[in-house]
């Protein structure tokens, strides 16, 4: 089975094309800028074809939130238009598509994990307009699974792991907001749940269950305990080391809003696809110790391929940190 993945670099296509290394049975081609390029939706079709898929995976998109706030008609492009152009060659090709969506569709009013029943209200740019991309890939292709998750970390790309490490780097103290809760998901993870997902859809071939499904880390935390769990990890490990200063949203002003509970409910997919993420501080663990392994490359990003970047990373499957340094 081949799966074409949008974004090169992103995070969840570098993270696929690691988890398909050393796989005979699926192959996943990533398909990126400048041959495809959301912002210009007549690109899509074309570079999506070149690749002949048997799915589609559909993780590229504008992820800069406070950015997002100052430039909503190229987030809106990227995200609402670029994604339906993504859905729209999918189904002309016959094939289903994967889309990635965000927990921040949510407005982070409800008091208790968020299921995919609940109405989504997005507070800022970036989250109108992936629930915008929602809406059109939905209309663009019957066959569509949109998979929600939540606080993204991995070897690669940017992220709030790579953020504190290298924080950490510079200053003894981190103030991180402790008003403000999620579920951490490892892109490793999320890779390992899309192949999990691909080989169910390709083996049945009359799979009815198409529509969103929240996928994310199991467990809760607050930005403020993410960044903790984050720097003990590194610090056991003989990595940089800060102490976190819990403090409330108002005293991290930002651009753009950012819900107060934006927990996501992963039930409706543990029962689809039989398949739940590790605890989200096992998952931790391994990239924190992946990355302090390379803290040299901390906070850019490197051009190496995906496996040399990960040689000798153990999968996920939460192997305490003394095992994973030592394999
Ligand atoms: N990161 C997170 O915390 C979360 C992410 N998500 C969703 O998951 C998906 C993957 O996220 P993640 O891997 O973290 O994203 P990244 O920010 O790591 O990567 C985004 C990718 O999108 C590409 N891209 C951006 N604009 C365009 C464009 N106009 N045309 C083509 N490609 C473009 C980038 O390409 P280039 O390298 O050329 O810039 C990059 O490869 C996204 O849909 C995101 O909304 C959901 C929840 C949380
Ligand atoms: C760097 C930093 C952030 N923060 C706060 C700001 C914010 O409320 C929270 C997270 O900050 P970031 O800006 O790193 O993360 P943010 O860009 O908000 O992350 C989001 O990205 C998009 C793409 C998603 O889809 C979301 O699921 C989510 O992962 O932590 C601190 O309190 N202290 C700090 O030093």
């Amino acid at each position: 089975m081949r799966i074409a993945v949008t974004g090169r670099e992103g995070q969840i296509a570098a993270s696929l094309l690691e988890a398909a290394q050393g796989r005979s049975d699926m192959e996943v081609v990533a398909v990126g800028r400048p041959q495809l390029n959301l912002a210009r939706p007549e690109t899509v079709f074309k570079a999506l074809e070149a690749s002949r898929p048997d799915i589609i995976v559909s993780a590229a998109a504008y992820t800069a939130v406070d950015k997002a706030e100052d430039e909503p008609d190229l987030a809106f492009a990227v995200n609402a238009e670029g994604a339906g152009a993504v859905a729209a060659a999918a189904a002309r090709l016959g094939v289903p598509v994967i889309h990635l969506s965000t927990d921040y569709v949510f407005d982070g009013t409800k008091d208790g994990a968020y299921d995919e029943t609940d109405a989504p209200a997005p507070l800022g740019v970036y989250g109108a307009s992936k629930l915008a991309g929602e809406v059109a890939v939905a209309a663009a292709n019957p066959r569509h699974l949109i998979l929600r998750t939540a606080w993204v970390y991995s070897p690669f790309g940017r992220n709030f792991v790579k953020t504190m490490l290298r924080l950490a780097g510079d200053r003894d103290e981190i103030a991180v907001v402790a008003d403000q809760w999620g579920t951490p998901t490892s892109a490793l993870d999320i890779a390992d749940a899309i192949l999990h997902v691909a080989a169910v859809l390709h083996g049945d071939k009359d799979f009815v269950s198409f529509g969103i499904y929240h996928l994310a880390g199991t467990g809760e935390t607050t930005w403020s305990g993410f960044a903790r769990h984050i720097l003990e990890i590194s610090k056991a490990l003989g990595g940089p080391h800060a102490g976190v200063r819990e403090i409330a949203t108002r005293d991290y002003p930002t651009k753009a809003r950012r819900p107060a509970n934006s927990r996501l409910s992963t039930a409706k997919f543990a029962v689809a696809f039989g398949w739940t993420a590790p605890k989200w501080r096992a998952s931790a663990e391994i990239v924190v110790a992946h990355l302090v392994g390379n803290s040299r490359n901390l906070g850019r990003r490197s051009r190496d391929s995906a496996t040399d970047r990960l040689s000798g990373l153990p999968r996920s499957g939460s192997a305490p940190i003394k095992d994973s340094l030592q394999r």
